[in-house]
Parts: structure tokens; C-alpha cells; sequence
């Protein structure tokens, strides 16, 4: 075990405040405790809060259960419905972890602890609590709140009305927004007279965040195995830097250099663990692989924990459900593939190794251009890592596994779909890392980690739009509509829906080839009317009318010939460019900016069949008003562009902030004189920040912007209203005129709506920022501005299609 830092006094004093028969389980299968255990149980045995951080596997779960148990012991024992203590984990495996390690203990004092997690029927759990009685509950906050929902008779909340202790474990995740409903639900429901506890390896930064949990005088404990680490000294930890292409093959190498070691690899998203399982059973063949990401089964996650935990080389491939509190002490090495989402976690994914006092190891793999990440992550989380070579990975070995791969894709359609899924999530996930500003997705070689996927081709994602280096991608040659599912059900399902879109389309094909028959005739009748064409007509009728149903007939069996020519010609134009013949001419002509596509896909709109045409207006329309109302659906585009303008606008200053931020936090501090590289002087620094209350101003005022075009909106929704009445009224608006008021009145109210949306995270976010001194937080606000992940395409399409018919 780690050497203690602490004196044999506090170690007494802490064993003279617990009840007898939890030292008698301890002194059975534990020496003595560790600081962790001493330092946070005395606070809470002596009636304070206490927020906890302490390196990973310094023995927190203990340090947290003795005091929870021996506080519960103090009011004795407690009926058959209350309870006495709450724990909440952020996982479902960490949950029955700590109820494990709890039992013996709880059990000599009669205590009954009971995990209750996602996974099984949230009704069964309670019923089982309600059976079974429960005195210390396990529980994650998503199942608790879920219980709480459907309390209905309000029994289980009176049963934590006896609550003498909340711990909160990996307690700085529970902060995060999607916990964030959850806990206030719970703390509502928790006695406000109770002892708290908050545990993690990494804890919040800001005692603001802790202001949610309402603590009673807490002691902050915080243990470090020395100064400047926040690891522990028992794990070594490495990198290795390669080209992008090359990261799945030098993993690959890694772990075959070392067959006897047992691996947990991370992967940053549950589509890549489902993935690389399917890929790496077919290269990874000797060792035993397995895979735990958040979309198994409560049972087949914990089937392959056991299978990992038996095995002495296991390979496990995981999502960060692994990264926190799992202890499975003789984990050799810890890989992980990607950075994980936030510095923090590096921490808790490496402390899977090294725990209990044994060597652990961990290496991180960086493509060339994430190097910067190392000084990154030593800076804000006090690890050291060294770089090591993995020499047999070379150019040739990466290429061949590609194709490997690639082969292995070709066999079946379902890796096919779970490779493109993988590669996507994994971009997803890479823009919000909070080191944006080292490892951002603009230098990511995402060819290259394509590559290293050995994906057939490359997805189309709003992330990657634009970029000029998507073209060294290797796309496969191969038909990938060919690929069928090796699963039959899916295949024949496959099938099925392909003969069905085939039917449909034939269907539609020869209803317009018998609408425009139709639409022949009646010209026809029309023309006749006129004289000569009677004759025809008559002519037609002495020619027998057989004749002229067979010529209708001919004409219309051509018109869908025609048309399913026209199709088959677009399916060829289509295949075409997927197959990269026709790439110069997309790259010329393809949009380069969202607005550029947004209007290019208007443009089409307009072009649509359900666009009027203006020739189509009548003769006694009102072309007044149509005049009018055009020239108001280009003042409400016109609101659109300015919009953007003002998002745009906001997200360069924002960005402009956060650069003079890094600029300050990466500076070295002094008040030298003269600037050099590093350093920056006094009246530089006043400049700085000069600059950032400006350009914060400046996001203010984007902000009150934005506001006042939603007003605008408004305004927009009542003209658009009154020139309905005036159109229903009149009656002899022209059909353009019609389709425009239509349209707006439709769309005028959808976009006040996404507008009012986007204003309102983006002002949530802006707020947090000033909050909050966070890189994340500061890159979701600018990718909030730039992206807009409210704005509907639709209604931008549908109110740009008014104004390219004004221009036609
Ligand atoms: N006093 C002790 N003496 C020896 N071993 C201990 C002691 N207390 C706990 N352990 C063992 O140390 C290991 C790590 O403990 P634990 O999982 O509680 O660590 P942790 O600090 O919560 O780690 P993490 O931050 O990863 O969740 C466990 O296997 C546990 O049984």
C-alpha cells in the first residue's frame, strides 16, 4: 500500500470514533487505513461536511462507507421503512462495486444495503426495497430520480426523511447538465439535517459548484501523493506519438508486444467500442476481447466485467463507464485511443491501473498533430507522461490492416453501418474535448484517422463540411449497396424495404405519366375547339377510337420510359459522384458555406413541384399585392442574414476572449520588463484584459442584437397575418402572392421559435462563462455561436425560396 503521510495519533483518534464491530471486519482483512480514510472520516465523525479529493485507489469507498455506517450506528437502528444513508454513483458497475465492499461492514451492524441502477424495471426495484427493507440505498441519480418520479403515494420519499448521510462518489460529475434535474429532484427530497460527503479523484474546480449541495460547514480534505502529482506514484504514465493512419495498428502492436498483460483500451463513444469489438475479434485473435460501453445490458455488461476479471490477459475495450471507481486491481495497462472529453477524466481512466500499491501502466496515443496535448494535460491535471516508440508499427503494417479491415467490412453490411457510426461519433465527441485550442478538430487529420478505421468511405457530417483536406481520403472501390447484413433477418428485412421503394417508385412514375395523359387530352379538346383541331378530332374518331387509345397508350408507355430514363440518369449522375468521377465538377459547383448550401438547397426548393409557377398567375390577380408581398418576404430574409451576421460577430469575439484568456493562463508570471516569448509584462497583461472586457461587450451587444430581430420577427408574424385576411378577403390574389403569404405565415412563427431557442442557450451559456472559468464551457459557447444547433434548415430553405422566385 502507499506510504502513509499521516501520524499514529490522528489514525487512533479516527479508530476511537468507530463503533467496535466495523473494526473487527476491518481488522480482519486490512493492516491499518489509508490517510484518505483518517482524513475524510474524521470531519464527518464529527459533524461536518466533507468534500474529498484523493487520488485514485487510495481507498475513497472505505473512507466514505465507515463514517456513513458508524454515523447510521449513532441513531441505532431504523425502521422497516426508513433509511439511513444514500450513496449515488455516477454508473451502474461502481454502484454494486461499492454495495459489495460495503456488505460485510453493514452487515455487522445489522444494516441492509441494497443497489438500485438502470437496466431492470424501476417498478421491480421498489418493490423489492419495499419487501426486502433497505437501510443504506445505492443507487446512480438517473434511477433515483426515476423512482422518485413514480412514487406516486409518496411512501418512498417518507423513507428518506430518516436519511443521516448523502455521498455523493465521483462527486465533480454531478455537476454535469444531464445530472444536474436529477439531483435537485433528490436533494429536495433528502432531510436538510444530514452529514454529506463529496468523493472524487478530481473535484470541482469552483467551490461555486458546490453551492447545489447545500453543504453544512464542509472541510475540504485534498491528499496528493506529492506536491506536483495528482496521480499515484505507483502508475507510470506514457504516450506515443504516430500519424493518424497508423494509431489503430500501434495500438494493435502495443498490445500484442505484451501477451501476458491485461489491457483496458477506451474508446470515446459507445458506436467505436461496438465497432473495434467487431473489428479486433478478427485481429486480436489470441487474446481474450472483450467490450462494456453504456448500450449492453446490465447483464451483458457485467458477463464481460466477470469475463475481464477472471481472464490474466484480457484485452477490454471501453467507453468511460470503466473510467470511474472500477477496481479491478491487476488491470496492467490502461490504452487510450482518443483524449478523453475532459483533461479530468485522463486522471480517472488511468487510475484503473496501479491501484492497491502494484505498478500500473497507461499510455496515451496522439496522432502528430495532438503533441500539444501533453503539455496540456500536465498543466491542468499535474501528470507527467513519457514518450515511448512503438518501433514495429510502420507505413505498410497500418495499410495492410486497412485493407484487413476493409475485407472484414465487405463480409457484412451491419460492420459496415457500425464503422461510418463509429467514425462519426468519434468526431462528434472530439469537438467537445476541453482542449480545443491544442488538439482542435481543424488540425485533426481526419483522412488519416479514417484510415486507421478502414472505412470504405467517408461519412458526410456539418463537422466536416468544407474542409479542403477530405480528398486524401482513400475511398474503397467497392459497391457498398452490394454488402449484405450476415445476419439473414436483417438481409431479407434489407430486401424487403428496397423492393418496396422500387414498387413505390414505379407507382409514382406511372401516376404522372397518367396525370400528364390526361393533361394531353384535355389541351387537345381544348385546341379543337379552335376548328382545325375538331377536324383531327373527328379524324381521330374515323380512325377508330381503338387507334388513338393505342397511341395515348404509346405516348404514355414513353412518358415512363422518360421518366424512369430521367431517374436511372440521376441514379447514374448520383453514382457517379459518389465514385468520385465527377469530383472536380462538385468541387466547383458544391456550397462552401452552410448559407451557400442553405441556399442552394432553396433554390432547388423553388424549383420544386410544389413551388407555383409564376407563370401560372391569372390574368385578373392583384399584381399590386403580389408586388408587395415580395418585396416583405425579402425584408424577412433579410432578418435571417442579419442574424448571422450577428452569431457570427458573437462567436469571433467570444473566441477573441478566450484567446486572451489562454493568453494570460499560459503566460509566465512576472513583472519583468520587455517581452519575450512567455512572458508578459505588466502593462501587457492590463492590455489583455483591456481587451476582453471589450470584446465581451461586444458579445453583449450581439446578444441585445439578436434580440431585437426576433422582435422583429414578431412584427413580420402580424403583417404576415393581416395579408392573409387581406388575401382571404380580395379573392383575386395571384397564386405567387398566395404561396409567399402561406409560406411566411408558416414559417415566420417556426423561426421565432428556433431564434428565441437559440438566444436562449446561447445567453445561458454566455452567462455560465462569466461564471464559470472554464475551457469547455467556453468552447460550447463558441460553437453555439458559430453553429446554431436550433436554426431549422427548413424554414431557412423555405423563406430563402421566396426571394429566389422574386429573382427569377
Ligand atoms: N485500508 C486499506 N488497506 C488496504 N487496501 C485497501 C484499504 N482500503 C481500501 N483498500 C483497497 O484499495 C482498493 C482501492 O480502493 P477504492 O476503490 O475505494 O479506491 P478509490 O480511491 O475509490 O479509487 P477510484 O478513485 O479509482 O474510485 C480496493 O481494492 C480496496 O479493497
Amino acid at each position: 500500500m502507499i506510504e502513509s503521510k499521516i501520524d499514529d495519533s490522528l489514525r487512533a483518534k479516527y479508530r476511537s470514533l468507530l463503533p467496535r464491530e466495523l473494526l473487527e471486519v476491518f481488522d480482519e482483512k486490512y493492516k491499518q487505513f489509508t490517510d484518505v480514510q483518517v482524513l475524510a472520516g474524521l470531519p464527518l465523525l464529527t459533524h461536518n461536511d466533507a468534500v474529498v479529493e484523493s487520488p485514485t485507489g487510495s481507498g475513497k469507498t472505505l473512507a466514505f462507507a465507515l463514517p456513513a455506517l458508524a454515523i447510521m450506528k449513532r441513531k441505532g437502528k431504523f425502521a422497516a421503512n426508513e433509511m439511513g444513508a444514500v450513496i449515488l454513483s455516477p454508473s451502474r458497475e461502481l454502484s454494486a462495486q461499492i454495495a459489495r465492499m460495503m456488505e460485510p461492514f453493514a452487515a455487522a451492524l445489522n444494516y441492509k444495503v441494497q443497489v438500485s441502477v438502470g437496466g431492470k424495471k424501476v417498478e421491480q426495484d421498489m418493490k423489492k426495497l419495499k419487501m426486502q427493507g433497505c437501510d443504506i440505498l445505492v443507487s446512480t441519480p438517473g434511477r433515483l430520480y426515476q423512482i422518485l418520479s413514480i412514487d406516486k403515494s409518496g411512501e418512498f420519499r417518507r423513507s428518506l426523511r430518516s436519511v443521516e448521510v448523502l455521498i455523493l462518489d465521483e462527486a465533480d460529475r454531478f455537476n454535469e447538465s444531464q445530472f444536474e434535474i436529477h439531483m435537485k429532484e433528490i436533494l429536495s427530497a433528502l432531510p436538510k439535517q444530514r452529514r454529506s460527503g463529496l468523493f472524487s479523484a478530481t473535484q470541482a474546480k469552483e467551490q461555486e459548484d458546490l453551492g447545489m449541495f447545500m453543504l453544512r460547514e464542509p472541510k475540504f480534505v485534498k491528499l496528493q501523493e506529492s506536491e506536483s502529482l495528482v496521480q499515484p506514484t505507483a502508475l507510470n504514465n506514457f504516450y506515443t506519438v504516430v500519424e493518424a493512419d497508423q494509431k489503430l495498428m500501434c495500438c494493435v502492436d502495443f498490445i500484442r508486444q505484451k501477451p501476458d498483460k491485461k489491457f483496458l483500451v477506451f474508446f470515446p463513444s459507445c458506436a467505436c467500442v461496438q465497432y473495434f469489438h467487431m473489428i479486433l475479434k478478427h485481429v486480436l485473435t489470441k487474446r481474450p476481447l472483450l467490450a462494456v460501453h453504456g448500450k449492453n445490458s446490465l447483464k451483458q455488461r457485467s458477463d464481460q466485467i466477470a469475463k475481464f476479471v477472471s481472464s490474466s490477459n484480457g484485452v477490454m475495450l471501453s467507453t468511460d463507464v470503466m473510467s470511474r471507481g472500477i477496481d479491478i486491481a491487476d488491470i496492467d495497462w490502461v490504452v487510450q485511443f482518443e483524449i478523453p472529453k475532459a483533461s479530468s477524466w485522463f486522471v480517472h481512466r488511468t487510475g484503473r491501473t496501479g491501484r492497491q500499491g502494484r505498478e500500473g501502466n497507461a499510455l496515451l496515443l496522439l496522432a502528430n498533430e495532438q503533441a500539444a496535448y501533453v503539455e496540456f494535460v500536465s498543466k491542468h491535471e499535474k501528470v507527467i507522461l513519457k514518450e515511448i516508440k512503438v518501433k514495429s508499427t510502420t507505413v505498410q503494417k497500418a495499410e495492410e490492416l486497412r485493407q484487413k479491415i476493409q475485407r472484414i467490412i465487405g463480409t457484412d453490411r451491419g460492420i459496415l453501418e457500425a464503422g461510418s457510426k463509429a467514425f462519426v461519433t468519434h468526431i462528434e465527441s472530439y469537438v467537445k474535448h476541453d482542449c480545443n485550442i491544442v488538439c482542435s478538430l481543424k488540425e485533426l487529420n481526419v483522412p488519416g484517422l479514417a484510415h486507421a478505421y478502414g472505412i470504405l468511405r467517408l461519412p458526410k457530417m456539418r463537422e466536416l463540411s468544407g474542409r479542403a483536406d477530405l480528398d486524401k481520403f482513400k475511398r474503397s472501390d467497392v459497391d457498398t449497396s452490394t454488402i449484405k447484413y450476415a445476419n439473414e433477418k436483417m438481409e431479407s428485412q434489407r430486401k424487403g424495404i428496397m423492393e418496396k421503394k422500387h414498387e413505390k417508385k414505379v407507382e409514382f412514375l406511372k401516376k404522372k405519366a397518367a396525370e400528364k395523359k390526361l393533361k394531353d387530352k384535355r389541351k387537345m379538346k381544348k385546341g379543337k375547339g379552335a376548328g382545325s383541331a375538331e377536324n383531327g378530332a373527328a379524324a381521330e374518331r374515323a380512325d377508330g377510337k381503338k387507334n388513338g387509345k393505342v397511341a395515348v397508350k404509346r405516348k404514355a408507355t414513353s412518358d415512363i420510359a422518360e421518366e424512369v430514363d430521367d431517374f436511372e440518369a440521376d441514379a447514374r449522375l448520383m453514382r457517379k459522384m459518389k465514385k468520385g468521377k465527377l469530383k472536380k465538377k462538385m468541387a466547383t459547383s458544391s456550397p462552401k458555406t452552410p448559407v451557400q448550401s442553405l441556399q442552394r438547397a432553396a433554390a432547388n426548393a423553388s424549383r420544386s413541384p410544389s413551388t407555383p409557377s409564376i407563370s401560372g398567375s391569372t390574368t385578373n390577380e392583384d399584381t399590386d399585392l403580389t408586388k408587395r408581398v415580395t418585396r416583405f418576404a425579402v425584408e424577412v430574409w433579410n432578418l435571417t442574414q442579419n442574424w448571422l451576421d450577428a452569431a457570427g460577430t458573437a462567436a469571433s469575439s467570444a473566441e477573441n476572449v478566450m484567446n486572451r484568456r489562454l493568453q494570460i493562463m499560459y503566460a509566465k508570471d512576472t513583472e519583468a520588463s520587455g517581452s519575450q516569448s512567455g512572458i508578459l509584462t505588466k502593462d501587457e497583461r492590463l492590455r489583455i484584459y483591456d481587451d476582453i472586457v471589450r470584446e465581451v461587450r461586444k458579445v453583449d451587444t450581439q446578444l441585445d442584437r439578436m434580440q431585437k430581430i426576433i422582435g422583429k420577427f414578431g412584427t413580420a408574424q402580424t403583417r404576415a397575418d393581416a395579408y392573409k385576411q387581406m388575401i382571404d378577403k380580395q379573392g383575386n390574389a395571384g397564386r405567387k402572392a398566395k404561396w409567399i403569404v402561406e409560406t411566411l405565415n408558416k414559417n415566420v412563427p417556426l423561426a421565432i421559435e428556433m431564434y428565441s431557442k437559440e438566444l436562449e442557450s446561447k445567453r445561458l451559456l454566455w452567462w455560465d462563462v462569466g461564471r464559470v472559468d472554464s475551457s469547455a464551457l467556453f468552447s460550447a459557447a463558441i460553437l453555439s455561436f458559430k453553429h446554431e444547433p436550433f436554426v431549422n434548415s427548413a424554414v431557412i430553405t423555405a423563406l430563402y425560396s421566396l426571394i429566389v422566385l422574386e429573382s427569377i
